[in-house]
């Protein structure tokens, strides 16, 4: 993948380098948006109590999401600094070779995994804002969409931790006394660039503008037409991914000195 962190060795960590990152992994999560909103709502996808013919434990979504991730971690997926999955429990231990991953974040980070929030978020508040209603009975592609708008959402977030680790080693100096008092809202405030943010929020609602517009051949159509409204895909960032990227950032250099 482009602007993978994992190309970028400890010391060539710059806050340019993982921005360049985030400002990707954007592209991703505007398309994988775009393909769930090719389906609609499709409720039975998130039924908890499927039918009694139906041998499943959870919701269709659920079954997907776990099996895909036992099948992800057999080829070493969450070994991977940047991959955090959703039902961590009882995942089965690669089957591939180990893979040396430059160690740039510090180890206490491996216990950060907000995905019980995440997943949340997007089925209690996103989803119902783009997913239009109704029912196509498509609901395993509906599950395998869902899927991956999880996992863009959830990677995008856990970089937090990337973020919080540059922006600490350029200036331990602010950070170091913040987290030895264990301060969340002093840290907040010295991580927190509301400049940063509108752009991104900006950025985003035009990516949402620019790969989510209806083509047609008709020079004549008046009214410009987008698979998923680029003010919710703003409002999607404003309201939950870069507040939850920066929690993870908080809670990050909370352990940072531990
Ligand atoms: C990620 C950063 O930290 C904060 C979170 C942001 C985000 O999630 O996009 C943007 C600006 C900062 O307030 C950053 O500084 O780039």
């Amino acid at each position: 993948m482009e602007n993978n962190i994992n190309k970028i060795s400890s010391d060539e960590l710059s806050l340019e380098s993982v921005r360049e990152s985030l400002i990707s992994q954007e592209d991703t999560i505007v398309f994988t948006l775009i393909e769930r909103a090719k389906f609609p709502f499709n409720s039975p996808t998130y039924d908890d109590d499927p039918s009694s013919s139906c041998v499943l434990s959870g919701s269709l979504v659920q079954f997907i999401v776990k099996e895909t991730e036992i099948l992800h971690a057999k080829v070493g997926r969450y070994t991977s600094p940047e991959e955090h999955p959703f039902f961590p429990d009882d995942l089965p231990p690669p089957l591939t070779p180990p893979h040396n991953y430059p160690q740039v974040l510090y180890p206490a980070a491996a216990s950060v995994n907000i995905n019980d929030t995440i997943w949340k978020m997007y089925f209690d508040k996103l989803l119902p804002l783009f997913a239009a209603d109704g029912d196509d009975g498509n609901y395993g592609s509906t599950a395998e969409c869902d899927l991956k708008c999880l996992q863009a959402l959830s990677r995008r977030i856990h970089y937090g931790k990337f973020v919080a680790e540059v922006k600490f080693r350029d200036a331990p100096e602010d950070y170091g006394p913040a987290i030895r008092a264990q301060d969340r809202d002093a840290l907040m405030k010295l991580l927190t660039f509301e400049s940063v943010e509108e752009m991104v929020k900006s950025r985003v609602e035009k990516k949402a503008m620019t790969f989510g517009q209806e083509v047609t051949l008709n020079d004549k159509e008046e009214k410009v037409k987008y698979k998923v409204d680029p003010a919710i895909v703003s409002r999607l960032y404003g309201e939950w991914v870069m507040p939850l990227t920066k929690f993870v950032q908080v809670e990050y250099l909370l352990r940072r000195l531990s």
